[in-house]
């Protein structure tokens, strides 16, 4: 995927905002990319606008050959609210892309999928009857079940307790490792960030620019153990410094 000169401005009745500013990124196939930055820096906007959700207000994102002005078959969007209807059940909440589509459900698919993250023989559950990390875990699934190469991921573990946070974050590096495919995760968690990805990009306050891009080469799978090592904790710091200063 590939974002050239992506600026967003809103306006607003009390003025124009300017969300991003001219920001550049080739994101590489089968990479993990999170995206990291202070409250209101433009992350979100980003990740909308490589949605097909948002319009840029000048600037474009493409994917392969295709120009990105509109929800693609190929990109997938993941909330930090699970976004399940309640009034349907498990598994019509993850046909429903397909109903969006209309396709067959790949059924075969879905249920290898429910299998994966544990959610097997949860099908005719409603979301209230889920905990906050089953109800995440099917909307990965709903994600995943139309195949799309590219999954985005607006702080998709935020709302989740510590716990259920490290096995979300353990399952969805077991799953990237698996699949292959790109993911785009957007945190507010340095270590988060850290543990999952290839590489982060550290974005600046308002208007939204890349401030850094950061490499993370630490060996996988990564237990979650890593993130107590002396090693983790200086890089978490280093990163807090970078994003720190920045506000002086
Ligand atoms: N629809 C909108 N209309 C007007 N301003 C908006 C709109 N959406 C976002 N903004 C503004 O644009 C800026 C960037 O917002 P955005 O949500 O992209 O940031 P963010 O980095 O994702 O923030 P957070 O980390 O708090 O979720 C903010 O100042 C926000 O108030």
């Amino acid at each position: 995927m590939t974002i050239s000169g992506a600026s967003k401005r809103y306006d607003t009745r009390s003025g124009t905002v300017h969300a991003l500013d001219r920001v550049s990124l080739e994101v590489r196939d089968g990479e993990f990319l999170c995206i990291l930055g202070p409250s209101g820096c433009g992350k979100s906007t980003l990740l909308w606008s490589m949605a097909g959700l948002h319009g840029l207000s000048s600037g474009e994102i493409r994917l392969g050959p295709s120009k990105i002005e509109a929800p693609h078959p190929e990109i997938a969007m993941i909330f930090q609210e699970a976004n399940l209807l309640p009034w349907r059940n498990l598994e019509s909440n993850i046909a429903l892309p397909f109903e969006l589509k209309r396709t067959k459900p790949d059924r075969a698919r879905i249920s290898r999928l429910l299998q994966r993250v544990g959610l097997a023989g949860f099908e005719s559950k409603y979301p209230r009857e889920l905990s906050g990390g089953m109800q995440q875990r099917a909307s990965i699934v709903r994600g995943l079940a139309v195949d799309p190469s590219v999954l985005l991921m607006d702080e998709p573990f935020g709302a989740l307790d510590a716990f259920t946070r490290d096995e979300m974050n353990l399952l969805i590096q077991e799953i990237w490792m698996e699949t292959g495919k790109t993911i785009i995760f957007i945190t507010h968690s340095i270590a988060e960030a850290l543990f999952l990805a290839d590489r982060i990009v550290v974005m600046s306050a308002r208007p939204g620019r890349i401030q850094e891009i950061v490499e993370v080469d630490l060996p996988r799978p990564r237990p979650i153990s890593v993130q107590s090592t002396p090693e983790f904790i200086a890089r978490v710091n280093d990163i807090k410094d970078m994003i720190d200063h920045r506000k002086v």
